[in-house]
């Protein structure tokens, strides 16, 4: 099709033309001034290839492994909720997309179509993005159900105590979004170094720390958890691996 997208930009022109405003705006905007959002598409501009010639690239190999489970690239979906604002089949076309690009995929609390759902449309190796409740067995509940259908590792999102403020979100719906209204008043901002301990407790999946952004809670982490534990960089956050 000649006006089939090409890139990440052309595909996000695509977006704003189908899909609702506020369903744009929640998948494309961020929070506050949006200074983040936009210093980190600036970050990449930042970064200079400088290329060696008469190298032998006729065959190029970007695998690489993640906790033993081989990637076709050092790229896996991250967990973003809600996929079935934009696609009827939501997380589960995503799932197959990743299993189609030999890729991890995240699957998050968020998720828009059932644990068990995604689990069974196809073979990609998930994760499961965990949010610490004020009710730990809802928590629990939701770890134990990761495990029943074959997740391979929790990854707790820990730089989110509280949900960011969503400005384009706030001007439409007037007393801020449903979804920071439910974060507030269901997710725990009291979470620290103990509850750690705490899924350690209830799981034998390996655990990963989402949102590690300071060196810092990094090295705090790797002396309170000294028994087996790497670090892996993607984008500007620390995924802290804890055994
Ligand atoms: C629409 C949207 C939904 C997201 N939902 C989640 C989520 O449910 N859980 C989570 O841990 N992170 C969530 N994130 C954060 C992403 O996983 C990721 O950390 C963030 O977008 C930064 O990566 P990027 O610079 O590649 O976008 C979400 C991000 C977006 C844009």
């Amino acid at each position: 099709m000649e006006d089939e997208p090409v890139n990440i930009r052309e595909y996000e022109e695509v977006a704003k033309q189908v899909l609702p405003k506020m369903i744009f705006d929640f998948y494309n905007g961020g929070a506050g001034d949006e200074y983040t959002l936009r210093e980190n598409m600036e970050a990449y501009k930042r970064i200079m290839l400088r290329p060696r010639i008469l190298v032998d690239v006729g065959r190029i190999d970007m695998s690489t492994t993640l906790l033993g489970y081989k990637m076709q690239s050092p790229i896996m979906v991250a967990p973003t909720g809600m996929h079935k604002y934009a696609h009827p089949e939501g997380e589960v076309a995503t799932a197959r997309a990743a299993a189609a690009c030999n890729t991890l995929m995240v699957l998050s609390f968020g998720s828009s179509r059932k644990i068990e759902d995604v689990a069974s449309s196809c073979n990609a190796v998930r994760f499961y993005q965990l949010y610490v409740y004020q009710k730990r067995e809802v928590s629990a509940t939701l770890v134990r159900r990761a495990e029943e259908y074959g997740f391979k590792a929790i990854l707790l999102t820990v730089d989110t105590p509280s949900l960011g403020r969503r400005e384009k979100r706030h001007k439409k719906q007037k007393r801020g979004s449903d979804l920071e209204a439910f974060a507030s008043q269901t997710l725990d901002p009291s979470l620290c170094w103990n509850d750690i301990e705490w899924l350690r407790s209830i799981t034998s999946l390996p655990i990963i720390l989402k949102g590690i952004i300071s060196p810092e809670d990094g090295t705090f982490a790797s002396l309170l958890f000294i028994s087996g534990y790497q670090f892996y960089r993607f984008t500007k956050c620390f995924y802290f691996f804890l055994r």
